[in-house]
Formats: C-alpha cells, sequence, structure tokens
C-alpha cells in the first residue's frame, strides 16, 4: 500500500489530541501487572502498548511481542521475576535481529533462568521465572536504557529490591529518569548517584491513578510541519511543563526552526511560527533523545538547513538501521548527506525545485514515514507501508487530514 500526502488548505488552528506516551505507558502496565493497585489513564493505544497489555493477560506458552522493544526487554525482566513463569518470547523478525544480549546477562547474573533458542544474543527467548533473584548486578550502559528500565521495573517487586552499577557512558538517559520518576509516583524509593543506583522493595502500594501525559515524540512531527510552514499554529493536547519525557526538549530544539512553543493552562500546548529561520547549521547531540533524530533531519533538509547531528549510535539498532535509512531516502530527494555509526551530516541545499511525486520507503519504521510526511507541505510525499506509523500513532493521517493535509491510500 502507498499514501499519497497533498496539501489541500492551510488550517489557522488546528487541535489535535495525541494518544499517551508509549514509553510511559508500557512502564505502567508493567508496575500495574507487579502492583494491581494501579489505574491507569491516557494509555497510549499504539500497537506496541496494545501488545503488550495482551502479552500481560496471556496464557499462552509462546508470547509474541511483534516490533516492539519495549515490550521485548521490559517482558524479559517481568518474566524471569514472575516466579511460575515458563514462556517463548519472541518478536517480529527485526526484533530477532535487535541484540539483547547484555540484560540477558544481567539477569543470569541475579540468577535467571534464560536460553537463547535460536541466535546467541537475539529473541527468541525460553524464560522460566525463579524463587528468588539476587540483589546486586551490573550493566553496561551505552547500547540501550531499555535494558536498564526492565532491571528498575522488576526491582521494587524483589524481596532484597536491587542495586544497579552502570557500566560506562549511559545512553538515552532521560528514559531512565522516566522509569525511576515513575517509580516514586508509586510510592518506591531510589537512589541514583553517578554510577549506580540503588532501588528499595516495596510490599503493598495506595490505591492511585496515574495519568499518561501524550507522547512528545509523536509531537515532534507537528514541530516540523510548523518549522516548514510560513505561519501555521497548532494546538496539541495534553502536555505539561514538568514532562517525564526527554524528547519534551523539542520545544527548545524547534526555536532553532522558528516555532515558540506556549504551554497553555489547560493541559494543551500552542505551536507557532514566528519568524523565519535565520539560521544556515545546527549542530546537536542527541544521545538524550534518539527518537526525535529522524524528524530533526528532515526538518533541516526541507528548510534547507545543514544539519549536523551527533549521539545517534543507537539508531543502527532501533526498528530499522535509522541512519542508512535516512541516508537512502533524503539521498533520493537530492540531499548530500553522510552519515557514520553514530553521526549525520547534511549539507545545506534548496528543495525548490522539486515538483515531481517523491515516494518514500518506511523499512518497516513507524518514524521513516512520519518524519517525512511533513514535506508534504513542499512537494507531494508518497510514503511506502503506510500503515507502519501504528507501531506508536495509529491516527497520524487523520490527524494530518486536521491541519490540512489530505491521504489517499493506494493498493
Ligand atoms: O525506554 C523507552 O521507552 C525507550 C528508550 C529508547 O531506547 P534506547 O534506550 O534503546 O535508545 C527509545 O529509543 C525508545 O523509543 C523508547
Ligand atoms: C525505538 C523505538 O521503539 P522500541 O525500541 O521500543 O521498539 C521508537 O519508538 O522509536
Amino acid at each position: 500500500m502507498i499514501a499519497q500526502l497533498k496539501k489541500i488548505n492551510t488550517v489557522k488552528n488546528a487541535v489535535v489530541a495525541i494518544t499517551g506516551s508509549k514509553s510511559e505507558s508500557n512502564r505502567l502496565l508493567i508496575l500495574q501487572a507487579l502492583f494491581p493497585d494501579i489505574a491507569i489513564e491516557n494509555l497510549s493505544n499504539s500497537d506496541d502498548t496494545v501488545v503488550l497489555s495482551k502479552a500481560l493477560k496471556s496464557t499462552n506458552p509462546v508470547v509474541d511481542i511483534h516490533h516492539a522493544g519495549t515490550a521485548m526487554r521490559f517482558l524479559t525482566a517481568y518474566f524471569v521475576a514472575k516466579k511460575d513463569s515458563n514462556v517463548v518470547l519472541t518478536g517480529s523478525s527485526r526484533m530477532q535481529e535487535r541484540p539483547i544480549g547484555l540484560l540477558v546477562q544481567a539477569l543470569r547474573e541475579m540468577g535467571a533462568n534464560i536460553e537463547y533458542q535460536e541466535n546467541e544474543g537475539f529473541p527468541p527467548l525460553q524464560i522460566k521465572g525463579v524463587e528468588k533473584l539476587k540483589n546486586k548486578v551490573t550493566i553496561a550502559a551505552g547500547v540501550s536504557s531499555q535494558y536498564i528500565s526492565a532491571l528498575m521495573l522488576i526491582a521494587p517487586s524483589l524481596k532484597e529490591g536491587l542495586k544497579i552499577e552502570l557500566i560506562g557512558d549511559i545512553t538515552s538517559r532521560p528514559y531512565l529518569e522516566m522509569t525511576l520518576k515513575l517509580l516514586k509516583e508509586i510510592g518506591v524509593t531510589y537512589h541514583f548517584q553517578g554510577q549506580n543506583i540503588t532501588i528499595s522493595p516495596l510490599t503493598k502500594i495506595a490505591p492511585q491513578t496515574i495519568t499518561v501525559e501524550s507522547d512528545w515524540s509523536s509531537a515532534s512531527y507537528f514541530y516540523s510541519l510548523v518549522a516548514l510552514s510560513s505561519n501555521m499554529s497548532v494546538t496539541l493536547s495534553a502536555y505539561k511543563k514538568d514532562s517525564l519525557q526527554g524528547d519534551a526538549s523539542l520545544a527548545t530544539v524547534y526555536e532553532n526552526f522558528g516555532v515558540i512553543t506556549q504551554f497553555n493552562g489547560d493541559n494543551t500546548i500552542t505551536i507557532t511560527k514566528e519568524k523565519e529561520v535565520d539560521l544556515t547549521e545546527i549542530h546537536l547531540n542527541l544521545i538524550n533523545t534518539p527518537d526525535i533524530a529522524q524528524t530533526i533531519a528532515v526538518t533541516s533538509f526541507g528548510l534547507g538547513i545543514s544539519c549536523n547531528l551527533t549521539g545517534l549510535h543507537t539508531l543502527k539498532i532501533k526498528e530499522t538501521d535509522r541512519l542508512e535509512a535516512l541516508k537512502t531516502e533524503l539521498s533520493k530527494l537530492g540531499a548530500s548527506i553522510n552519515v557514520t555509526n553514530k553521526s549525520l551530516h547534511l549539507k545545506a541545499n534548496s528543495v525548490a525545485k522539486i515538483s515531481e511525486v517523491k515516494t518514500i520507503e518506511t523499512y518497516q519504521d513507524h518514524r521513516m514515514a512520519m518524519a517525512f510526511a511533513p514535506l508534504a507541505l513542499l512537494f507531494p510525499v508518497a510514503i511506502e507501508d503506510p500503515m507502519v506509523v501504528s507501531k506508536s500513532y495509529p491516527e497520524f493521517y487523520s490527524d494530518l487530514e486536521k491541519i490540512g493535509i489530505s491521504t489517499t491510500f493506494l493498493e
């Protein structure tokens, strides 16, 4: 299937309600399974959250989490800690290429019973629950923060809690902080200093309702649209200033592209293109916010700004190799772009010459589809395999319609 995107009209003050953060939702689902007194509001309706929710209720001996990285990593630790579990945990063919060895090694150090079913270091995994896990573990922190979040999420349910020693540089750090803040919200005490995290056990929690903030990574596509417009303004809900999500840094990053964020009193934000961009080059280290790299690269391309992004080593092991995917697709549009294993360098060039429809391949990566869609404001864009967006944002195309971009789906 292909989606043809076309700018149809300019909607002045569109309002878009975005589904809950999938990162917050998937943490809260694991915590709710461990501590049933938690009620969750504004849960994400993304495939990744639906698949985790089903997996937690499943009695099937094989649990398939498709493309959902957080579900894969969080459930690995969850099933280890659940005494009576005996499951094969698997995922899509891409998931079977995404490494999990460091997490398995850490859990085995704690006493877990996990076997690789096919390739050493990768899903599928055969997991059997154990009676007691050790209260100390070390893990390298530079490959994926999800491994560490997985350990932290089960930590309060362990009899003696858990002391985690992080080795080396810490990647995607705000996601660790998100996990810790959610633990704190349910009453867990922790200490995080330097390379050491200590999490105390918790036996009972007070019944409580936690409301998930909407997804900031999903908001990034609206920031890009506004940046690429001449004077668009969009209101998004439900967002707050003191977000748990690192991607909330978009509000600051997009000031570089002339976009101003206003936090309204009613949990909405209004983002507006305030001024033309006088910037010719941007340099950003995205080690803390890998999921907005594609959006920023495409915005820079659309605005004709040179873009140098560093801290991108994790992009190679996400839904696709995002560095190679960006290079291929931006080159197709005429960009001069170089990538290394951890950075991207795009030279400014003009998109004014593009008039015919450009087709973007998505490589089973929702963020490839959504990051390139805003270019429809500048020239007609077609997206291959468009429904990949449902991994994080099922209503993406209907929400684009609200701001004046129509989608035609062709088989
Ligand atoms: O913990 C999380 O919710 C996430 C952590 C990040 O992964 P890495 O830590 O692997 O970079 C991010 O890219 C992913 O989309 C969600
Ligand atoms: C990398 C992502 O997700 P995950 O690792 O959870 O599959 C993402 O949503 O961009």
